[in-house]
């Protein structure tokens, strides 16, 4: 093999992120503890756990928009942390994020809000920005919608003008937090599938944090599960669901009691009813 396609061999059986012993909070308080987590390009990966275990922590982790305490957040094998405000200017424009409910500018058309991230960061004539901006609508099926206002569009239109947003810069990496949250059955099967079939087309590599473990189970190549700040699960949806941890079976199979305790501590239900005390 010619040495040029070895080390194109071997620069993409490199993961594109990866997290490395990484442990992080906010003020005292820890909430990651040694976390390794590698992204593999080009695949979906779907991050699942309990609320407030730290899915979005990861997320800011990748954006660096919180530092590790302690490990490393890697890009392309690129240490995040000690970049400058150049440096990290450069590996956010290789990511697309779109953040809990994808919010739009409400005074901006379908059109502008797609546009922004281009006349933000590009010095790109117009001409091509439409063009630009016409072909990411496009490929969430609203080419049609340009002129609208966000008030005249549904939730579901919202969101895939978001993802539309969100890729406009051509990132390599897109973040997504809870894109499903709050959409109907149907548009969010509309998402789900968008997610996965701009994935494949645009070679993208991307990380789905969700709870609605149907539709993400259905797009995803890997699932990590977060639950106590750490990840106490990764594989396939399947090797997911077959796990034999009970804590990743509670999840899975949506049990109220398990590993997670339904009630909250407390006394016994004998001492607070008084049972056997009563006449
Ligand atoms: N800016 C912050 N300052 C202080 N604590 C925070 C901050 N952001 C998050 N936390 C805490 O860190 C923990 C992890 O939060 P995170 O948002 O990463 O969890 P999550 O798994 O995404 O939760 P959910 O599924 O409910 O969105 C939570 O206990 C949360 O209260």
């Amino acid at each position: 093999m010619p040495p040029n396609l070895n080390l194109q061999a071997s620069l993409s059986a490199q993961p594109l992120v990866e997290l490395r012993e990484v442990s992080c909070g906010y003020g005292d308080r820890v909430i990651l503890q040694n976390v390794n987590l590698s992204i593999p390009r080009g695949k979906v990966l779907a991050l699942i756990g309990t609320s407030g275990g730290g899915k979005t922590t990861v997320l800011r982790l990748i954006g660096r928009q919180l530092k590790p305490l302690s490990g490393q957040v890697l890009l392309d094998g690129q240490d995040l942390a000690p970049l400058d405000a150049q440096g990290l200017y450069a590996a956010r424009r290789r990511m697309g994020m779109l953040f809990q409910f994808g919010a739009l500018f409400t005074d901006l058309s379908v059109f502008d809000n797609v546009a922004f991230p281009l006349r933000e960061h590009t010095r790109l004539p117009e001409s091509m920005i439409r063009d630009l901006v016409l072909m990411k609508l496009n490929a969430v099926g609203l080419r049609g919608a340009r002129d609208l206002m966000p008030s005249e569009i549904s939730g579901g239109m919202a969101r895939r003008v978001a993802l539309a947003r969100a890729i406009a810069l051509d990132p390599d990496l897109v973040l997504y937090d809870e894109p499903f949250a709050g959409l109907d059955p149907i548009s969010m099967g509309i998402a789900a599938r968008l997610i996965r079939d701009l994935n494949d087309a645009l070679g993208l590599t991307s990380v789905v944090v969700s709870h609605d473990l149907h539709e993400t189970f259905l797009i995803a190549d890997q699932v990590a599960m977060i639950a106590n700040g750490r990840i106490v699960a990764q594989g396939t949806p399947d090797d997911l669901r077959h796990s034999s941890d009970p804590l990743v079976q509670q999840f899975v199979m949506a049990q109220p009691d398990g590993p997670v305790q339904f009630h909250h501590p407390a006394r016994s239900v004998a001492d607070d009813f008084r049972l056997g005390t009563r006449a």
